[in-house]
Parts: structure tokens; C-alpha cells; sequence
């Protein structure tokens, strides 16, 4: 993709055109929405809020050369889906009578100044966001005035964001959508010249992978509806990669884009789908999507910083360019690694099982810095929420310094969610022909066997880049020597505060209390609680 420096996309609307909204006499010209991550009209609390207080609403979206360059590390495939969201969102305002959606081009603080100075003023919706984002939201805020309004459920500047926050997020869950009357505000537009096709055209977006689902409210709804129909199947789909592809929801990219809310996704599946364990199972995913976006809210440091210091330079020292290319390039000779790192680069998504596999071995096992593998996931994946997937990955490497560190064996994985090899049949081919009794280790295959059905291990596919018992051995030690001391600093408020443990600061402070021992023998006692999870 090309860069916004090259792009021959000047910034839009022009102070003229803009200008040109204005109603002769009218010192108040109107409210502008700014929709960034919520591409919908309903239950959306900036449009409500913006219809109560005009009589005129201007529904913009900028687009904004931070997202197409290396701080919004898009993959081509999440900008077409993002793009088909905004024509979605175009027809949503044309389908309740207005004039739709104008499309902006520029650093947004300086396209809003050009309605601010006509007179307009600005609302967006409150959002979880990183660094970039916030200071973003902050000189819009200071400069322009615009209000951000709050109403995804989450908890804003409380000392204790976890102190009642299930009981919140379930109140909000059940309270009545944001609701505003299209016949009350005329929905105005500028022309502008800038079409997510122009933007396409400017940027070089080629759509690269495959299956990739269609963005927007009405495809949502449809995948929304369908998944609500085959719930009851839902537990038995989750961990297969192959059974997760129609069996999961397929909803995270809507929801990441804001196509549909979390709050109207709930109350359809609550009405509509029989109670059951796939029920109870995916609203709990929903909390845990507020739950994680919550803890973006609390701290931004998650996107590029350890949650606790003692990991922040864990791996550092060992990068090795090799094996992070072997890891995205799907060659590290794990077949259930390469087969999801190869899927994940073509289609743009992974189940989480999955996700977190490759994430594990990643940090586990090839023992490299976590921050480039969290990127690479959030380049690739469609639904790449910066809340989700850089939370996920400190949560799966372990850089919280809680108990309970899940390392996940790729053999066993395959033994238990690919047993046919169907998974790794199809994302690597140069395997299929070995029996499946084989493909949890390929390398072992005798070699009898691998001349008759014409499979080199070393050569048409690689042996283990590492070899895994002795890397995982090497982890557990230095993990365990690192992990009292990390423990030990989640009994400070600060560190415990953007942890966001379920059992708040106090469950942090017990961690703390249980296994601070900075000085404890590496490998053994109260260290040793934190590796005792293996799946
Ligand atoms: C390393 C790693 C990175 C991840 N990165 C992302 C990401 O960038 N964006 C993203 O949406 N999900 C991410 N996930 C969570 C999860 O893998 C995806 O939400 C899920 O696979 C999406 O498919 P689905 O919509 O069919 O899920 P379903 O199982 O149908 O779940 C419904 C919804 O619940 C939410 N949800 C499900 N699992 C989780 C979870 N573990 N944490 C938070 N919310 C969850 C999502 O919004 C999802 O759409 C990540 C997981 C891991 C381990």
C-alpha cells in the first residue's frame, strides 16, 4: 500500500464547501457526527445525542492517513471490509431520508476545523483507543470542543474500573437502545470528491486474501441471524479450526467496526435464541469483549508495553529475524502453527484456539519479542481490534505475572482439533500425502514412509525450527526466575490498577502477597504456579 505522502488525495472538504452548508442568518449551522469504529445508525449514542441536540445532523467519516500508514498497520483485505462498512453506512442515512454520508479525507483535527469554524459542532461516540487515538480524541476535544459521548457499557475514570463492573455491563446489556427520530433532523452532506473507491485508488488497497466476509450493518445482521439459528452447536464448534470457520458467530469484525453493537447482539440472541449452553457461552464472549476493550480504556500502554515492567525486555535479547519470519511465513516445521499462520495471512482469521496457539509458541517456544508477533496478528486479522488482540497477547505470552500461564503443545493440538488433518491437509499441502498418524511430528516419520508417499522432512517441508522440549524447558526457567519478582509488582496499585485482574486491585494484591518473593530459588515454589497450566 502506498504511503499518504504519495497519496493524490488533497484534505477535504474544503473551508468553502463547508461554508456552503451554512443557512443564511444561522449562527448555529448544525452538528456534525464523527464516526470512526461505529459504522451504524442505531443504538449508537453520538447520533442520538447529536439528533436531541439539532435540528441538523452531518454524518462524517475522515479518512485518515494514520490508519493507512504503519501506526494503522491494516492489511489491504481490513480496508476493503472497512470500506464496505462506510457504503453501508451511506445507504443507512439515504434509507431514513437523508442526503448520506460525506466522506473526508486529512488529519481529522483539521477537517473538523473547518466545521468548527463555520460554526458547527462536533460529536463522536467514547471510545477505547491507543495512544494515537487518545491524542487524537484529546485535541479534538480541547481545540474543537468535540464531545465525546459515552454508552458502550464500560467504566470511565473510576478509580477501581473493576469494582461492580459485571453488574454495570449487565445493566447496560438490558437497558433500552439509544434511540433518536429521523423525521426530527434533517440529515445533511458536502460532496466532497473523496470516495472509499478513491481512497482504494490512492492507497493501492488490492484485496489479496480470500474468504473474506462482506462489511457492513446488513451482512452483520444476516451472519447475526444465522448464527443465532445453529447456537446449540456453537460449544462443539469453538475449537476446531475447521469447524470454528461457519460454527463461531463470525460477528468480531462487524462488532470491531461497529456494525452492530455489542448491546443489540445480546438482546438478539437473549430473545431469539433457546437457552442452552451455546447460549450462556457466546454472551459470555460478549462480556469478555467489553471486558478486554475496558482494559484498553484503563491503560493505552497495552498496545506497546509489557502490563508488567519486569517482562518488558522478556525475549528482547533473542530476537532472531529467522524465526519470526518462519513463524509468519508458516515454516517453523509445527504443522498446526504453519498451517493457522498460513490461513491467518490468506483469509484474515483464525478461531482462538488457534490464535492463541500460535501466540504461545510464538513467545513460548521460539521465544521472541511479543510485540512483533501482536503486530503481525493485527496486520492480518479482519476483526484486529487494538483492544482485543494486543490484550489477548500479553494475556497468552504471560506478561501479567498471574497464575495460571497456558502453554499450548501444537502435537497435541493437532491430535485433538485436527485428528483428520483436514486443517493442516489444506493450509499445508506438501504434508497431505503423509499418513495423519504423522503429522503431529512429521519429523519422525520414518523414512520408508516418507519416500513411498513422496514427503522430504528438510526438504519439501522443514524440520521444527526449534526443538520443542528443549525450548519449552528453557522457558519454564526463565519465566519461573523472572516470574516472583513480577508477581511481587502487581502488589503495586498502579500495575494492579492496569492489569484489571476479574478480581480487581485485591485480587492482584493477593497474587502479590501469595508469591512476591523477588529472591526465590528460579524453577521451584511459589514460582512454579504460574506453569502449571499446559493444554
Ligand atoms: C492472540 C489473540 C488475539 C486476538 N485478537 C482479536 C482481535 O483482534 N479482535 C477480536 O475481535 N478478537 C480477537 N481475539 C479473540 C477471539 O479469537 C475472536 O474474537 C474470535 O475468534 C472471533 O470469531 P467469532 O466472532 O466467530 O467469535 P465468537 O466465538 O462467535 O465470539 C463472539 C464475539 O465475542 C467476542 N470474543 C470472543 N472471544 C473473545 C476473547 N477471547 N476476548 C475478547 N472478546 C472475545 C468477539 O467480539 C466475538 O466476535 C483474539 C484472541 C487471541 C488469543
Amino acid at each position: 500500500m502506498g504511503s499518504f505522502a504519495d497519496a493524490p488525495l488533497p484534505v477535504a472538504p474544503d473551508a468553502e464547501a463547508v461554508r456552503s452548508l451554512s443557512r443564511p442568518d444561522d449562527a448555529d449551522p448544525g452538528t456534525v457526527v464523527w464516526h470512526r469504529s461505529d459504522l451504524r445508525i442505531a443504538d449508537h449514542p453520538a447520533v442520538a445525542a447529536a439528533a436531541d441536540e439539532s435540528d441538523r445532523i452531518l454524518p462524517l467519516f475522515v479518512f485518515d492517513p494514520g490508519f493507512h500508514d504503519a501506526r494503522g498497520a491494516a492489511c489491504d483485505a481490513r480496508i476493503a471490509f472497512l470500506h464496505d462498512c462506510l457504503r453501508d453506512l451511506d445507504r443507512q442515512y439515504r434509507d431514513v431520508d437523508g442526503a448520506g454520508l460525506t466522506y473526508a479525507h486529512g488529519d481529522p483535527i483539521e477537517v473538523l476545523s473547518r466545521f468548527a469554524d463555520a460554526g458547527w459542532d462536533a460529536v463522536a461516540s467514547a471510545t477505547a483507543t491507543g495512544r494515537y487515538g487518545r491524542r487524537r480524541d484529546e485535541r479534538a476535544r480541547e481545540r474543537l470542543g468535540v464531545e465525546f459521548v459515552d454508552g458502550d457499557g464500560l467504566v470511565r475514570d473510576a478509580d477501581r474500573p473493576r469494582a461492580d463492573w459485571s453488574d454495570r455491563v449487565e445493566a447496560w446489556l438490558a437497558a433500552e437502545p439509544f434511540d433518536w427520530d429521523p423525521r426530527s433532523v434533517a440529515v445533511e452532506r458536502v460532496e466532497t470528491g473523496i470516495t472509499p473507491e478513491r481512497v482504494a485508488d490512492a492507497y493501492g488497497v488490492e484485496l489479496t486474501k480470500t474468504r473474506v466476509p462482506t462489511g457492513g450493518r446488513e451482512a452483520g445482521r444476516e451472519r447475526l441471524h444465522a448464527f443465532t439459528e445453529e447456537i446449540a452447536e456453537y460449544p462443539g464448534s469453538i475449537s476446531s479450526p475447521v469447524d470454528a470457520r461457519d460454527g463461531t458467530s463470525g460477528l468480531s469484525p462487524y462488532l470491531r467496526f461497529g456494525c452492530l453493537s455489542v448491546r443489540e447482539v445480546h438482546r438478539h440472541v437473549d430473545e431469539r435464541a433457546p437457552d442452552g449452553r451455546g447460549k450462556s457461552m457466546f454472551v459470555s464472549r460478549l462480556y469478555w469483549n467489553r471486558h478486554y476493550t475496558q482494559k484498553l480504556l484503563d491503560w493505552p500502554g497495552w498496545l506497546d508495553r509489557a502490563v508488567n515492567p519486569v517482562y518488558e525486555e522478556f525475549n528482547r535479547d533473542r530476537h532472531d529475524p529467522d524465526l519470526v519470519a518462519a513463524w509468519k511465513d508458516g515454516e517453523t516445521g509445527f504443522p498446526m502453527v504453519d498451517a493457522s499462520m498460513r490461513c491467518l495471512r490468506e483469509t484474515g482469521w483464525l478461531n482462538f484456539r488457534m490464535r492463541a496457539l500460535c501466540a504461545s509458541v510464538y513467545f513460548h517456544i521460539l521465544q521472541q519479542p511479543w510485540r512483533i508477533g501482536a503486530d503481525h496478528f493485527y496486520e492480518h486479522l479482519i476483526d484486529g481490534d487494538p483492544a482485543i488482540n494486543y490484550t489477548q497477547w500479553q494475556s497468552q505470552c504471560g506478561l501479567v505475572g498471574r497464575p495460571g500461564l497456558r502453554l499450548y503443545d501444537p502435537r497435541k493440538q493437532i491430535r485433538d482439533q485436527d485428528p483428520d488433518g483436514e486443517f493442516v491437509s489444506r493450509w499445508v499441502p506438501e504434508l497431505a500425502p503423509l499418513p495423519v498418524a504423522h503429522l503431529d511430528a512429521p519429523e519422525k516419520t520414518p523414512l520408508a514412509v516418507q519416500r513411498e508417499v513422496g514427503v522430504r522432512i528438510g526438504e519439501t517441508y522443514p524440520y521444527p525450527v526449534v526443538d520443542y522440549e528443549a525450548a519449552r524447558s528453557e522457558f519454564r526457567e526463565r519465566y519461573g526466575a523472572a516470574y516472583p519478582a513480577a508477581a511481587e509488582r502487581l502488589g503495586e496499585e498502579a500495575i494492579a490498577r492496569r492489569a484489571s485482574l476479574s478480581g480487581g486491585i485485591d485480587a492482584a494484591e493477593s497474587i502479590a502477597a501469595d508469591h512476591g518473593e523477588p529472591d526465590a530459588d528460579p524453577g521451584t515454589g511459589s514460582a512454579q504456579a504460574a506453569l502449571d497450566e499446559f493444554e
